[in-house]
């Protein structure tokens, strides 16, 4: 009777929605609410929308109006950057040094979150990053433990750069700035409509960084002990601070979880992780090789479908919602050229949406998705699609070719294809 309540959008409200503020996304059981009413997630990541709140307001404004047209409701953001020496971050940062934050920048998320409440838009806002391409938790380590920030771009050793990074969990002084870092963001008054953050409907979630993982695929029990106490703990400072807005991980499932399931799960059975998240990268993760598609996408294809599938069973058993908060596919013949075209993108968004629009209209534990990454109006400005600073930014950060993964607004299949699957999604919501 539930499942079939659900799919008319009916929710029986309960003790964990009783008490939240208008329009906050709430959890459900395995489902998200926005009051009283189901709510599902067309998300799209556009990890650099504070910047262009700082930067660019009439590129964001359109980019919003663009994405609007799209079906998208939900844009999953970076909060802050640290300065690095590592060349593939994005320059300029928001922190210059521990406590020492750009307002200026700082302002740009302020016009983000005006911006989409505009738009009856939601964000989730991560407050850091595992990779470099923001500075991240490995610059943290640099400024407390002194650690030189190793650039995996330049090093090519992700294996010794994850095991590295990791210990930012287990070290104090990282972690007094990080809350530093949190406290700001979380106490901080939008300049631009006055509104607090902690009782801004727009913001659906914080994230705790971008796709934490414990170390390497080899790492340790104690390294994943650290880790699952360090999800723990920030989750329960952060809902110390803030108790209605929603908490996640960032987590990319089992590939950022050393491939273990129970690591997986006992992070997310945190009584103050609201919903799990994971991502889906056949390309990076080596299972399609975007040079021989006919010779790999049929076990790259059985490979994501398992991904996806294992993962929305993880949510069941835990009993919270899941989203597929980031997925991608280059475009044809690996090519960066805005003019290549997008078939083989375009049939794995398909299959992917299938699957988890899919399961969300059978009543299953799937919250919506965001795909990676909305490119919009941005273009490469170097001909070896490298980013320099001053240059557009888009969906891929500044450590990737700009037009790897990019969505511009003029993939038009691309783009029409979101449109699908979004209005199925919003057709669970009941109106
Ligand atoms: O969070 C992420 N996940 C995958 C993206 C594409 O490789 C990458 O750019 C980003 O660091």
């Amino acid at each position: 009777l539930a499942a079939s309540l659900l799919m008319m959008g009916v929710v029986p409200a309960d003790a964990a929605t009783a008490g939240k503020p208008a329009g906050f996304v709430a959890v459900q059981k395995t489902h998200f609410t926005r009051d009283g009413k189901a709510y599902y997630i067309a998300g799209a990541n556009f990890w650099y929308g504070a910047y262009l709140g700082a930067n660019d307001k009439a590129r964001l404004v359109k980019e919003l109006d663009t994405l609007k047209s799209m079906g998208i409701n939900n844009v999953r953001v970076l909060a802050v950057s640290e300065k690095t020496d590592m060349p593939s971050a994005v320059r300029p940062a928001t922190t210059s040094a521990p406590g020492k934050y750009d307002e200026r920048l700082l302002a740009g998320m302020d016009v983000l979150l005006a911006e989409l409440a505009k738009r009856d838009m939601t964000a989730v806002i991560y407050l850091n990053n595992f990779w470099q391409w923001s500075g991240g938790m490995t610059q943290y380590l640099n400024w407390f433990a002194g650690t030189p920030a190793l650039d995996p771009n330049v090093t090519k050793d992700y294996d010794t750069y994850m095991r590295e990074t990791a210990k930012f969990y287990r070290n104090d002084k990282a972690q007094a700035e990080y809350r530093n870092v949190i406290r700001t963001f979380v106490q901080r008054k939008n300049t631009v409509n006055g509104r607090a953050y902690a009782s801004d409907p727009v913001i659906m979630s914080w994230q705790l960084a971008n796709e934490p993982r414990p170390g390497n695929g080899n790492a340790t029990a104690d390294e994943k002990a650290v880790y699952v106490k360090w999800i723990a703990d920030t989750a329960g400072y952060i809902r110390s601070l803030d108790k209605h807005h929603l908490v996640s991980t960032g987590s990319e499932g089992l590939a950022g979880s050393a491939q273990d399931a129970d690591l997986f799960v006992k992070a997310h059975q945190a009584r103050d992780v609201d919903y799990l998240t994971y991502h889906l990268w056949p390309k990076n993760w080596g299972w399609i090789d975007s040079k021989r598609v006919d010779a790999t996408w049929n076990d790259a294809l059985a490979k994501s479908s398992h991904y996806l599938n294992v993962h929305i069973d993880y949510a069941k058993q835990l009993g919270k919602p899941i989203v597929l908060e980031e997925f991608g596919m280059d475009r044809d013949g690996a090519s960066f050229d805005i003019k290549a075209p997008t078939t083989v993108r375009d049939r794995f968004y398909k299959e992917v949406l299938d699957v988890v629009v899919g399961r969300a209209e059978k009543g299953d534990p799937v919250a919506g998705f965001n795909f990676w990454a909305w490119g919009g109006a941005g273009r490469a400005a170097n001909p070896d699609y490298w980013w320099k600073e001053g240059n557009d930014l888009m969906g891929d950060p500044p450590q990737e070719e700009q037009g790897l993964y990019s969505v511009f607004d003029t993939d038009k299949s691309t783009m029409a294809l979101i449109r699908q699957y979004a209005d199925r999604l919003h057709a669970l919501e009941r109106k």
